[in-house]
């Protein structure tokens, strides 16, 4: 197995350490525009493998794409990080024009790869992805909703008094500040709706606290950030290497699913060997099919931004 993951940069770096720790790749590369950057960093983390006990080889590579040939899975965090009072939506200007030259060099080398973007504004950098190479929309995952949902589940805890590991919460929609949709109504405490042990104030301040995420870590880290989003990626990496069928919320094709079609956008999907494979349908309310509608909208003039580039 070989990974690729372009952008060496926090999100990069923290993914790359992520799967050469969980051994889900033979070989790694780690491919960044800036001088030596990527060759430093996989050499340090490969100085970890007698510590760790991993046997992932590791290397960098400044923009040579040769060095990234037959990759099986390819991540790309490649392009700006927002700053603190920025949305994820302003950085569309410079990271649109990275992510397509990123994605045109990999499948240069890699045709049949899995591609994962991650680069913001992620469902738009997907949508773009997709609409631009011409890979099935089967390769083709957008990842946020994971991190949200790792989110969603840390806030639970924290008002719950419980451990992460023993809640089932996912979090739908547009990865963005104003467009996700944690869904309250079907988390469970083992089983049990988390509705029963929160009040409606703490049910409405989980859901906020959840959704404002990320703008929260960057007014705090003053950029935005990685241990979570790198953990994030190592799962879904994870879930497509061992053929696990993990159902995660990603941002994929649908085509009519949740009332949408032409548009990548957060659902809950299963993942295995070859990439996505199936969208389930959960049974949204009317409040909730609403929400997500509008949600949509807000992507998809996104999208149409794309046009003006
Ligand atoms: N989807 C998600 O859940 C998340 C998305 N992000 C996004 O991930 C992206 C990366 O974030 P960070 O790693 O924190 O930023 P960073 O600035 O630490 O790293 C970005 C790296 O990309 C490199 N880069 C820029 N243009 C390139 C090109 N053409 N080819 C190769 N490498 C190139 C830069 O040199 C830099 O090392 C941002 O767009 C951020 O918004 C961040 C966290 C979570
Ligand atoms: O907040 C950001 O800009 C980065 C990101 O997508 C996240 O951490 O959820």
């Amino acid at each position: 197995m070989k990974i690729t993951v372009v952008g060496a940069g926090a999100v990069g770096a923290t993914s790359a350490d992520n799967i050469a720790r969980k051994e889900l790749a033979s070989e790694l590369v780690l491919l960044d525009i800036k001088e030596g950057i990527a060759e430093g960093k996989a050499l340090d983390m490969m100085q970890t493998a007698a510590l760790f006990g991993f046997d992932t080889r590791i290397t960098g590579s400044t923009n040579d794409y040769s060095k990234t040939a037959d990759s099986d899975v390819v991540v790309i965090t490649s392009g700006l990080p927002r700053k603190p009072g920025m949305t994820r939506e302003e950085l569309i200007g410079t990271n649109a024009s990275i992510v397509k030259g990123v994605t045109e060099n990999l499948l240069k080398y890699s045709p049949n790869a899995i591609i994962i973007v991650v680069s913001n504004p992620m469902d738009t950098m997907t949508y773009l992805t997709l609409t631009s190479s011409g890979v099935p929309k089967e390769r083709i995952i957008g990842m946020g909703g994971i991190l949200d949902s790792a989110r969603f589940k840390c806030y639970l805890s924290q008002a719950l008094g419980c451990s992460p590991n023993d809640l089932n919460a996912i979090v739908v929609g547009g990865h963005g500040d104003t467009t996700m949709i944690p869904l309250i109504r079907y988390a469970t405490w083992n089983s049990v709706p988390v509705t029963e042990f929160l009040s409606q104030e703490q049910q409405q301040k989980i859901v906020a606290d959840t959704m404002v995420g990320g703008a929260t870590l960057t007014k705090l880290l003053g950029t935005s950030a990685w241990y979570a989003p790198g953990a994030a990626v190592a799962a879904l990496v994870e879930s497509i290497v061992r053929d696990e069928k993990r159902l995660f919320s990603c941002s994929v094709s649908v085509n009519g699913e949740y009332g949408q079609s032409d548009i990548c956008l957060g659902v809950p999907v299963i993942i295995g060997r070859n990439g996505w494979e199936k969208i389930i349908d959960y049974k949204l309310n009317e409040q909730e099919q609403t929400t997500f509608s509008k949600s949509a909208d807000a992507v998809r003039n996104m999208n149409d931004v794309l046009k003006t580039l």
